[in-house]
């Protein structure tokens, strides 16, 4: 069993965060843990907290030289931010006088429309939104991220798993690929700003972006994660909640905005008669092949061993500049929702925690299935599942 918790608030002191049930002898180092999370904060159109905040990782427990012990691992992020809200988000109490005379602590009684402000102080008895944004904020992702490249190097070292997300849309601007894009095809985040495989897409991003930001208005998007590398046999199709597409969507639904889920050709497939809209099994390249890619690599709930392909569509960031109506709950009057920077677009962002939910869900999945004492071990049963796949006439293509 694999399990992880997430804790801390967008301007307290760090965030927390424990991954356990994974097996020993994964190689993971701080600097590569500091590498994803600084991936994460690339991409046009982050607001200036990415520019000026670095993520500080500590591995608190669960690796030693290197490797990992079978015990939970615990990642410390800290925020650099901190000295300045040290007060304001102090965990003991602090005197009355001195918190009034902090500009930063200034009620937000203006709940933003689309944030979690509103309908949080209505549920946890608070007369401001501080308390909720603090932890409705997605600053919370670099935590998940920071879990997923661990996640990500056990998929990688153990069974040659890839996962990497690339947009798909931002705004109204589409990118046109092929297919399915080869892991080479992608971009790296430090390549283009915008994560995005059709370099005609691309610029025009940038420009919807920087457009939006004039307007004084945010923008979405919807990014895919591809996952090469998978066996056949992750998740199982006997209970709803063991099904490997509905731990995908459930994954990805829970990260901030992202509204909706697709595997692979997802709603598409509704528009499509049956003839069309599944993918054959054929013979090619030594094995079990699938004339096309549409179902996304799950069948039944199960990795089908083929690419894992899903999307999730990401709304609009909702402080938006050009603030929106609201109540001013202090007055009870017609108000504009507080406004402070912010970023205009975290699609390419969403992206690479979306890639970190998915490797986490695909970890888990491959723990169950495989065992998670050693690597060693987890090796061992999926190499003899192969071969008893190939002893059986069903082995799948190369
Ligand atoms: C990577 C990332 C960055 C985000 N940055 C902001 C931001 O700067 N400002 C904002 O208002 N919302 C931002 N959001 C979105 C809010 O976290 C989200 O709108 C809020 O949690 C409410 O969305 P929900 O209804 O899906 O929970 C960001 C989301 C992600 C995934
Ligand atoms: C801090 C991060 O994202 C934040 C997510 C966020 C929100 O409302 O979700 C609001 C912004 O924070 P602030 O209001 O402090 O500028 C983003 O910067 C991060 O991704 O590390």
């Amino acid at each position: 069993m694999l399990r992880w918790l997430t804790a801390g608030e967008s301007h307290g002191q760090g965030l927390v965060s424990i991954l356990e049930g994974l097996p020993s002898g994964v190689e993971i180092t701080t600097e590569d843990i500091a590498d994803a999370l600084a991936r994460r904060r690339l991409g046009f159109g982050r607001g200036a907290r990415m520019k000026f905040e670095a993520d500080k990782v500590t591995m608190i427990g669960g690796v030693r030289h290197g490797l990992t012990l079978g015990s939970p691992v615990a990642i410390e992020i800290a925020n650099t931010e901190w000295p300045k809200w040290e007060t304001v988000m102090s965990p003991d109490p602090v005197d009355a006088e001195v918190l009034a005379s902090q500009a930063r602590n200034a009620p937000l009684t203006r709940p933003r429309p689309g944030h979690a402000d509103l309908v949080g102080m209505q549920k946890y008895r608070v007369d401001e939104a501080r308390p909720i944004l603090e932890r409705a904020s997605a600053r919370e992702t670099a935590s998940r991220v920071a879990l997923g490249r661990v996640a990500s190097a056990y998929l990688q070292q153990t069974y040659g798993v890839s996962v990497l997300s690339h947009v798909v849309e931002l705004g109204s601007v589409r990118a046109a690929y092929g297919l399915m894009p080869t892991i080479d095809d992608l971009p790296r985040i430090d390549e283009d700003p915008l994560r995005c495989v059709d370099p005609d897409a691309s610029p025009k991003m940038v420009e919807e972006v920087k457009s939006a930001q004039k307007d004084g208005d945010t923008l979405g998007g919807v990014v895919e994660v591809l996952v090469w590398g998978l066996p056949p046999g992750l998740g199982s199709h006997i209970q709803g909640d063991r099904r490997l597409d509905a731990r995908l969507a459930a994954a990805l639904m829970g990260i901030q905005a992202i509204k909706g889920v697709e595997v692979g050709d997802g709603f598409e497939l509704a528009r499509t008669r049956g003839s069309l809209a599944h993918d054959e099994i054929v013979l090619e390249g030594g094995g079990i092949a699938r004339a096309s890619h549409r179902s996304g690599g799950t069948e039944g709930g199960m990795s089908t061993g083929e690419v894992l392909r899903v999307r999730a569509a990401m709304k609009p960031i909702s402080t938006v500049p050009r603030a929106l109506r609201t109540v001013d709950t202090n007055t009870g009057e017609p108000a504009v929702a507080h406004n402070q920077r912010s970023d205009v677009c975290a699609v390419p962002a969403a992206g690479v925690v979306a890639e970190a939910m998915v490797a986490l869900v695909l970890a888990e999945a491959a723990v169950e299935k495989f065992g998670a004492d050693s690597v060693a071990e987890a090796r061992r049963n999926y190499e003899s599942y192969l071969a008893d796949i190939a002893e059986r006439g069903l082995k799948l293509h190369d």
